[in-house]
């Protein structure tokens, strides 16, 4: 059986991710497609659990490197209980953030370094790396308003971080964008989300086609 094809969403808070996650896989099940979606850090057991710690508002001593390493790990067992399975099986996987948000939130807002983050996590995922990712592009002001109007999303300890981090995010997410051109679609996610869907439903379609 072929691999299936691991399809990953990145962004700033805010940038439409999860919606436009469910509404990708509503759109690739109906056109026949055997479809995973699910996200980090989180979508099996163990990483939600690692999730929590993380995200805990209360967890105010976290140090940037025990951060970079809880998200690595959460990562490691969501591969291997989720993702490489789903992939062996031939399924199409759509994870809601993988190893880019690592890049730009612990190596560039952090400060650790991208290269540093992403030798860490070569040993989390050996080489099962995304065969697309869309990035989502907002300015960092618009998705924060966008989460804050959103009264059933509950606000966690990396919403909390000043404005000067989330911009580094962003500049963080463009570093990575061109170290890794090749696997990277560029979506302006200030637009509506209409507009927004149909340009990552294209992209994914264009994919496939090419792909064969
Ligand atoms: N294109 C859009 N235009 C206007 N509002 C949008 C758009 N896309 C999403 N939203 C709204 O913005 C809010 C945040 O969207 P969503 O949770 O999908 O973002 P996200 O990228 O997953 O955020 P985070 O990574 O911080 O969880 C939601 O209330 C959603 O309905
Ligand atoms: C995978 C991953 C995530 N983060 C950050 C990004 C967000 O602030 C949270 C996750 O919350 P969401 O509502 O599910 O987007 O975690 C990170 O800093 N590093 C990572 O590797």
């Amino acid at each position: 059986m072929n691999r299936g094809v691991f399809i990953t969403l990145e962004g700033p808070e805010g940038a439409g991710k999860t919606t436009i996650l469910q509404l990708l896989g509503a759109a690739l099940e109906k056109e026949g497609h055997r479809v995973v979606v699910t996200r980090e850090p989180g979508g099996i057991p163990i990483a939600e659990q690692i999730r929590e710690v993380i995200l805990n508002k209360e967890n105010t001593a976290m140090d940037s490197r025990t951060e970079a390493l809880l998200y690595a790990a959460a990562r490691r067992q969501h591969l291997v209980e989720r993702i490489i399975p789903a992939l062996e099986q031939g399924m199409i996987v759509l994870c809601d953030r993988f190893i880019d948000s690592s890049l730009a939130y612990q190596g560039h807002a952090r400060g650790l370094e991208i290269e540093e983050i992403y030798s860490i996590n070569t040993f989390a995922i050996a080489d099962v790396m995304p065969d697309i990712t869309l990035y989502f592009d907002i300015e960092p002001e618009e998705g924060l308003k966008r989460i804050q109007a959103n009264n059933h999303r509950e606000v966690n300890r990396l919403d909390l971080e000043t404005i000067d981090f989330h911009k580094k995010v962003r500049e963080g997410y463009q570093l990575v964008m061109n170290r890794w051109k090749e696997r990277f679609v560029l979506i302006d996610a200030s637009q509506s989300l209409e507009v927004v869907f149909e340009q990552a439903k294209q992209s994914i379609v264009e994919f496939l086609h090419k792909k064969g």
